[in-house]
């Protein structure tokens, strides 16, 4: 892997010639983003790269919106929001909204969410259920899912898994089965013009591979989180890298999601070693469960504080008592700390989410607030769907259904909203076998969705869209009609609307409006808007229809329109440089055409940034209220609290009871890793003596991991006893609470 291994100080992380690949080892904590950003601004004000010849990818959208703020100071916003800057996914996005024609993709695409990919799963499963029943074969959403991921990840199609089914053993007919679903999946989600997550990588790959050209102004590329990025990330990454202009952060100490390529080529390498986040006992306690894995790659970890308070391991009788006893510490410490730590500051981070049951019905009985991140995210409660349901209706007519309009357009072969407008507007005969009422409430419903389609054309601000769609419908009625807990909805209904709203995907709508407006009141000789937008957002947006021209107010025409996006990336510099310089672009620009009329419009922003929102953007948008954060360590992964607990460290847990291969172990322990290294001053780790598993409490033992450290521990007993000239205490001995 390393040619010239050059272990250097920090500043060469940032300093490092642009041409050549820079691999940056960084520990948690190590102030990677902190990095990321110098380097970038390093290129363009050192090596006069322009800012638009450079691609940085982040793992989550939180980390490219602290990227862009601080490059906004750094380099000036108009300078920085010509980066191509965001996820993986959002930057696909970007260039599959811009040049998806050429690959045959229609550019006004939905992005559709895990949640609704279910239930499209399950609606497919749903008729062959008695079929699978026969031959015994269960299958549940999720889990076909899963496998379908996996598979695009590795550019798998249908007829692909359907060949590795055949070659198995055993297995196969399941897998066939799937491979089945799979198609069918395909051609579902092709009919409502949406595209899954996988499907932004796969097609933004095939887009990347067939269209090279549309690259040629990238000159560097940095990615972030490298170790966790799939087969089908690290391809992009090589595309975006071209000879090898790329710098990769990453550590591989922190590779939780099951890396398996991230080995490139030839780099010089740059350890990042000195941590600013937590004490030397947190970091003491980390490096001791990480250094197990005696194959990692070798680094180390200091810190730039003092000691601290010792690490606390305490065993609890059971999962009731691990729970009271997290309680208690944590009002105990509030108290301790004279109320220097808020609720905000506490951390509860979970293997998987079913052992947070007990632990929040608990916190809720000793009036501690939390909330529990990744699981109910405010995107995906029911009436906030329902309403992002009528907005991408709004948006892509072809997505949505009504059923049998729906099977009808099928038939057809039409959109399913095209198949309501011809029947609303009784041009197909297919009106006639509707009863009139219903025929009434279609035509009322077409209306409505017409309606606000033309407003949201014009560039109407989102909130005023969704203000309209309330009334239209009458939603606030519906829901009060047919929920219990009619108030907690519509306060959710009125924080979509709001500006406090899921503030990603707001924030977005915000700025956009807020270039519109520049855009509007600017004078017709000026050029396009100043990249004002993406003031704070972290999520890509579509463009959004800055006409400075003033020639055509919906932003039909392209260059005053700015139709690629200019808060987080920014292609249209590459438009232009490219149209001057290649004639295949031409072609290609030609081939695009217009832009279609929602593209660029501050819903279709909106809507993407809803789509691609996750967990760890939306866990403190929602409220004021302080609260004790409970989430999986993966959902942690980038993040940091003053005081982090980690229950269930108990064999089973870490290591799941799955995880049996070597490097499966391997990654539990890195999890452990990651989970500890989340804590900035306090740290306690519990585990249970016996846990509930279903009905049944059954007898647990420590982690393995955990139980390599303690061994440091009864050495220094033993060497205790020996200095007192006492008898050695056993291990078993040994109770309750332990300092590691
Ligand atoms: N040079 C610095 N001086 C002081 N504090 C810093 C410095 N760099 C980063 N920090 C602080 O250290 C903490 C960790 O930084 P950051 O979250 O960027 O680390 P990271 O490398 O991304 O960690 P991880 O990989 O664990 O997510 C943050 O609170 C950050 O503000």
């Amino acid at each position: 892997m390393k040619v010239n291994h050059m272990c250097c100080s920090p500043p060469s992380a940032v300093t490092y010639p642009p041409d050549g690949p820079l691999q940056v080892l960084a520990g948690p904590g190590s102030g990677k983003t902190k990095v990321l950003t110098c380097r970038v601004a390093y290129l363009v004000h050192h090596h006069r790269l322009k800012p638009e010849e450079i691609v940085a990818v982040t793992f989550t959208n939180k980390a490219a919106l602290e990227m862009k703020k601080r490059l906004n100071v750094l380099l000036g916003e108009p300078a920085a929001s010509k980066l191509v800057l965001g996820t993986f996914h959002a930057t696909c996005v970007k260039y599959l909204r811009k040049y998806g024609k050429s690959i045959g993709l229609n550019n006004n695409f939905s992005i559709i969410d895990q949640d609704d990919a279910k239930k499209m799963m399950a609606s497919l499963i749903k008729p062959l259920a008695q079929a699978f029943k026969e031959v015994q074969i269960v299958l549940k959403p999720d889990q076909v899912l899963s496998e379908i991921s996996k598979s695009k990840a590795n550019g798998e199609t249908p007829a692909g898994m359907r060949s590795r089914a055949q070659a198995l053993q055993s297995g196969g007919q399941v897998l066939s089965v799937m491979a089945d679903l799979y198609e069918e999946y395909e051609k579902a989600l092709r009919a409502a013009g949406c595209l899954d997550f996988d499907d932004l990588l796969g097609y933004g790959l095939k887009l990347l591979k067939q269209e090279k050209h549309v690259l040629n102004i990238v000159k560097h590329v940095l990615v972030d989180e490298f170790q966790d990025t799939n087969t089908t990330q690290y391809e992009l990454m090589k595309l975006f890298a071209k000879e090898g202009n790329v710098t990769i952060v990453g550590d591989p100490d922190q590779a939780i999601y099951g890396w398996r390529a991230a080995d490139y080529k030839n780099t010089v390498e740059v350890h990042l070693e000195q941590n600013y986040r937590s004490t030397g006992a947190i970091l003491d306690a980390s490096m001791a469960i990480v250094t197990q894995d005696k194959n990692r790659v070798k680094k180390g970890l200091h810190t730039a504080h003092g000691t601290g308070i010792p690490v606390v391991l305490k065993q609890l009788s059971n999962g009731f008592t691990e729970a009271e006893y997290i309680a208690d510490e944590i009002k105990r410490l509030r108290a301790h700390t004279g109320n220097l730590l808020t609720f905000d500051d506490f951390a509860i981070l979970l293997r998987y989410n079913a052992l947070s049951r007990i632990i929040e019905t608990t916190l809720q009985k000793h009036g501690i607030p939390s909330r529990l991140v990744g699981g109910h995210k405010f995107f995906e409660r029911l009436e906030v769907k329902d309403i992002l349901a009528y907005l991408q209706l709004i948006d892509n007519p072809q997505y949505h259904t009504l059923q049998g309009i729906l099977n009808r357009a099928k038939e057809k072969g039409l959109p399913a909203m095209d198949m309501a407008e011809r029947i609303a507007d009784e041009e197909d005969s297919y009106y006639l076998s509707i009863p009139i009422h219903s025929r009434k409430n279609l035509v009322q419903f077409v209306d409505v969705i017409r309606k606000l389609r033309v407003q949201a054309k014009s560039g109407l601000s989102v909130p005023d869209l969704i203000e309209s769609l309330l009334e239209e419908i009458g939603y606030e009625a519906h829901l009060r009609r047919t929920q219990a807990d009619f108030d907690t909805r519509w306060e959710n209904i009125k924080e979509l609307a709001s500006n406090r709203s899921g503030k990603i995907a707001y924030a977005v709508s915000v700025a956009n409006e807020q270039e519109v407006a520049n855009a509007k009141n600017a004078p017709a000789s000026q050029s396009t808007s100043q990249n004002v937008a993406q003031t704070s957002d972290d999520a890509p947006s579509s463009a959004v229809p800055a006409d400075t021209s003033g020639s055509d107010p919906r932003g039909k025409k392209r260059k005053a329109t700015g139709q690629a996006s200019r808060e987080v990336i920014d292609l249209e510099y590459a438009e232009e440089e490219e149209d001057h310089t290649t004639t295949a672009n031409v072609a290609l620009s030609d081939a695009l055409g217009e832009p279609e009329d929602t593209a660029g419009t501050p819903l279709r922003a909106f809507l993407e940034a809803s789509m691609l929102a996750t967990d760890a953007q939306t866990q403190d948008e929602n409220t004021v209220t302080p609260r004790v954060t409970v989430c999986t360590v993966h959902a942690a992964k980038g993040l940091e609290w003053p005081v982090v607990f980690v229950p269930g460290v108990e064999r089973g847990v870490y290591p799941f009871s799955r995880s049996t291969e070597p490097e499966e172990v391997n990654e539990e322990r890195r999890l452990v890793y990651v989970a500890m290294t989340r804590a900035q001053a306090v740290l306690e780790l519990t585990c249970a003596q016996k846990r509930l598993v279903g009905k049944d409490e059954k007898p647990k033992e420590i982690s393995p991991f955990i139980e390599e450290c303690l061994k440091e521990t009864e050495k220094q007993r033993e060497l205790m006893a020996e200095v007192l000239g006492r008898k050695a205490i056993s291990e078993n001995e040994v109770a309750g609470t332990v300092h590691a």
